[in-house]
């Protein structure tokens, strides 16, 4: 991975400019200025990823089959829910989003703001770095636990359109990155993340008199659009303001 980040940025532009938000070449924003990554689209689809890879490593790579893991993670959750009936569907609507991250150190003794305090929009992420720490989880009475970075683990993120279709059942914690000392992270993240045109509604049987139904049903991308809009960048939740009942 640190051989990706040694091509000059003119390059990493060329080659991985996309319209799309999140994919492609993220980076030089003056709110986060340690903050780089690279989105690969369609993650699962092997043509797309070698398509990628053949670009930054024309002598070839291994292949990423980290995809598995979050069908794993997925199904352990449908059935711990009871909603195997679900399962085809709810595995089949989601696409993967694969990003590398590079953060700056900050090399000074104070902290640099990484990534800004967020939840994940999509179903689920699954994470990886190098070993500097960084990432932060903030519990729900709002203290940050410090995340451990760990070479033989992978840690899992609830995003928002999960705990969406779950009515709430899993919470979706909100998470940063604050970057200290002199040594440079990286990260690599997988998003399955809903299909465009595919619409996220509870099953009926996360609706019940004690959990009554949190959000209407909703479009991801089109979610997406609103949440780049001031007023889903404003609100204390975006995904609330945009469908919440
Ligand atoms: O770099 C990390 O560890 C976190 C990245 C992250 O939270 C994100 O891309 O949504
Ligand atoms: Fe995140």
């Amino acid at each position: 991975m640190e051989e990706l980040f040694e091509l000059p940025l003119e390059t990493k532009l060329r080659n991985a400019y996309s319209n799309k938000p999140s994919r492609g070449y993220v980076g030089q924003h003056p709110l986060i200025p340690v903050y780089e990554s690279l989105g690969i689209d369609d993650a699962h689809v092997p043509e797309s990823v070698e398509s990628f890879t053949n670009t930054l490593w024309p002598q070839g790579n291994s292949s990423f089959r980290l995809s598995e893991l979050d069908k794993i993670v997925r199904k352990m959750i449908v059935e711990s829910f009871d909603l195997e009936k679900y399962m085809d569907e709810h595995i089949s609507s989601t696409n993967y989003l694969l990003r590398f991250m590079k953060y700056d150190s900050p090399n000074t003794p104070d902290a640099k703001l990484g990534l800004s305090p967020h939840t994940d929009n999509n179903t689920v992420t699954i994470l990886h770095q190098n070993q500097v720490e960084g990432l932060e989880v903030q519990t729900k009475d709002g203290r940050w636990i410090n995340i451990q970075p760990s070479p033989t683990s992978f840690i899992v993120i609830i995003g928002e359109a999960l705990r969406a279709w779950l009515n709430g059942r899993l919470y979706s914690p909100r998470h940063r990155v604050m970057m200290y000392g002199n040594e440079t992270r990286y990260s690599l993240g997988l998003f399955s993340t809903p299909k465009s045109g595919y619409v996220i509604q509870t099953p009926k049987e996360m609706v019940d008199e004690k959990h009554p139904l949190l959000f209407k049903p909703y479009d991801h991308e089109e979610f997406m659009s609103f949440y780049y809009t001031e007023a889903g960048q404003r609100a204390p939740s975006a995904l609330q303001a945009y469908c919440g009942i």
